[in-house]
């Protein structure tokens, strides 16, 4: 089955050094091992052991019970806080690993002993500074703003005496303006239809500091991490039917939602410039990614990174910068990697969704004759095409008759994202396909196709 998974994948889905990424969580290890985890787990018809991943109650324990078993970690957080997967938010960490011991810049601690990061927004869950310590004994400070973060963070801090001292939580700005802005949240004003409430309450967030102002005099890191707030409402939010991971609006939405939140780091990296050697961010949608890295340039960044999280059926992506002088010639990668180009749908016609998407795309291969197989459990089409097929597709006659007539294959795959939003990737399997120009071009093709035929405010057709 293993195997089974990997193959249906479009790329490696876990970064290599993940614990999980040969040997995923053993539900049925962890049922027998932990009574409190038993009661989640069933079996489905072909014998494999489940969860309900729409259960809060469910993932929860889940994150408790790997926390403990895995890493050694007593943890907790309070119905309806933000559950993290621990899979997923092990990989974010690994990242970081890898780009301080790159050397893009220079390194001025090669043992990476006494690694120091700060996590912006570590939430009531503190997920990041607890496994930073315990994997890799690197020291934290976690921010927040919202006191019941805080006070869970401490909690969760003080259960594993093993690396406490390892990890301060810091209140992010003043005590009054936060008190205002929870009171506001819990009022549920940032969904209310009043302006004014929704005036203020944009105020209070965007004044809280994130970086500058949170620092103390003379303090350096070696990083920063952060997943923050993606959206900008909660109905944006929406709920992921498939899983229940909690998030309060605090957590889930800022004004500007993530684009602004991290516009903000990037303002305060500005300023404080190489008091860390990295600055990191988690980015939810893609869009964003090209808009702050426009943003990056303009603020006189040295580095940009890039990289992308495949998780399941959720894509999201990292960004690093620096203002260290690098060592090597500035890369940014994935973003020039031609050979799995990508493009997100935004508003994607109610009715629709990822199964239409793949659908279309499959029927707009096939209307050129090429073979195309559709696998809708790992919701991708699988291409094999000739030079004539592709250029029937771009309506190029004249070059069809040109040259050689190779084939060539490729995979189209489909992730759904929040609700409203599909990302379609696509995977050349030769990159020194002779046909990797036309393979580009049909995709762009597809884009044009896609949003015409599935996306609001697009239609022309539809
Ligand atoms: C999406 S949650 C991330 C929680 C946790 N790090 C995780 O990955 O599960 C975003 C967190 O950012 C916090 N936050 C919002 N504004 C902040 C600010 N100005 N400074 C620090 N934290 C902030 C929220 O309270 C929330 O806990």
């Amino acid at each position: 089955m293993k195997n089974k998974r990997k193959r249906d994948q479009p790329q490696a889905t876990i970064h290599p050094r993940n614990k999980y990424s040969e040997k995923p969580p053993d539900f049925a290890l962890l049922a027998s091992t932990y009574p409190s985890f038993e009661p989640f787990v069933f079996y489905s018809r072909d014998g494999r052991p489940r969860i309900d991943w729409t259960d809060f109650n469910a993932t929860r324990e889940l994150t408790r019970v790997l926390l403990l078993h895995d890493h050694g970690l007593n943890w907790w957080i309070p119905d309806g806080q933000l559950c993290p997967t621990v899979p997923n938010r092990s990989n974010y960490i690994h990242w970081i690993e890898d780009l301080l011991l790159s050397e893009i810049i220079p390194r001025p601690n090669p043992c990476q002993d006494n690694v120091r990061g700060f996590d912006i927004g570590t939430g009531a869950n503190c997920i990041y500074p607890l496994l930073g310590a315990s994997l890799l004994g690197w020291r934290f400070v976690g921010s927040d703003v919202t006191d019941v973060a805080l006070e869970w963070a401490e909690r969760n801090v003080r259960s594993n005496p093993q690396i406490s001292e390892m990890i301060e939580i810091r209140r992010a700005g003043c005590h009054a303006r936060c008190a205002q802005t929870e009171d506001s949240f819990a009022k549920g004003s940032v969904n209310s239809d009043s302006n004014v409430d929704q005036r203020n309450l944009e105020e209070c967030y965007l004044e809280l500091p994130i970086l500058c102002d949170v620092l103390r005099d003379g303090e350096t890191f070696d990083f920063c991490m952060c997943n923050p707030p993606f959206f900008e409402s909660m109905e944006e939010a929406g709920l992921n039917p498939k899983t229940s991971c909690g998030g309060t609006p605090e957590e889930m939405v800022c004004p500007g939602g993530e684009k602004a939140f991290i516009s903000r780091i990037i303002e305060d990296s500005a300023k404080l410039k190489q008091s860390f050697r990295w600055y990191t961010s988690m980015v939810g949608r893609k869009t964003n990614l090209k808009s702050l890295i426009f943003k990056l340039r303009e603020v006189g960044v040295t580095i940009v990174k890039t990289t992308e999280f495949v998780q399941g059926q959720t894509c999201r992506w990292g960004i690093a910068w620096s203002f260290v002088p690098p060592v090597k010639r500035i890369v940014s990668t994935h973003v020039s990697v031609k050979k799995n180009p990508s493009f997100m749908l935004q508003g994607v016609h109610r009715q629709s969704g990822a199964f239409d998407v793949l659908q279309s795309t499959e029927s707009f291969f096939r209307s050129s004759g090429a073979s195309c197989e559709l696998n809708i459990s790992s919701f991708c089409v699988d291409i094999s095409a000739s030079k004539e097929h592709l250029c029937r597709i771009l309506e190029d006659n004249a070059k069809c008759h040109e040259g050689d007539s190779g084939s060539t294959n490729f995979r189209i795959s489909v992730f759904q994202q929040i609700p409203g939003s599909v990302l379609v990737k696509g995977s050349l399997q030769h990159k020194d396909s002779s046909l990797s120009g036309e393979y580009l071009s049909v995709f762009d093709r597809l884009e044009e196709v896609l949003k015409d035929k599935l996306c609001r405010g697009r239609s022309s057709n539809a």
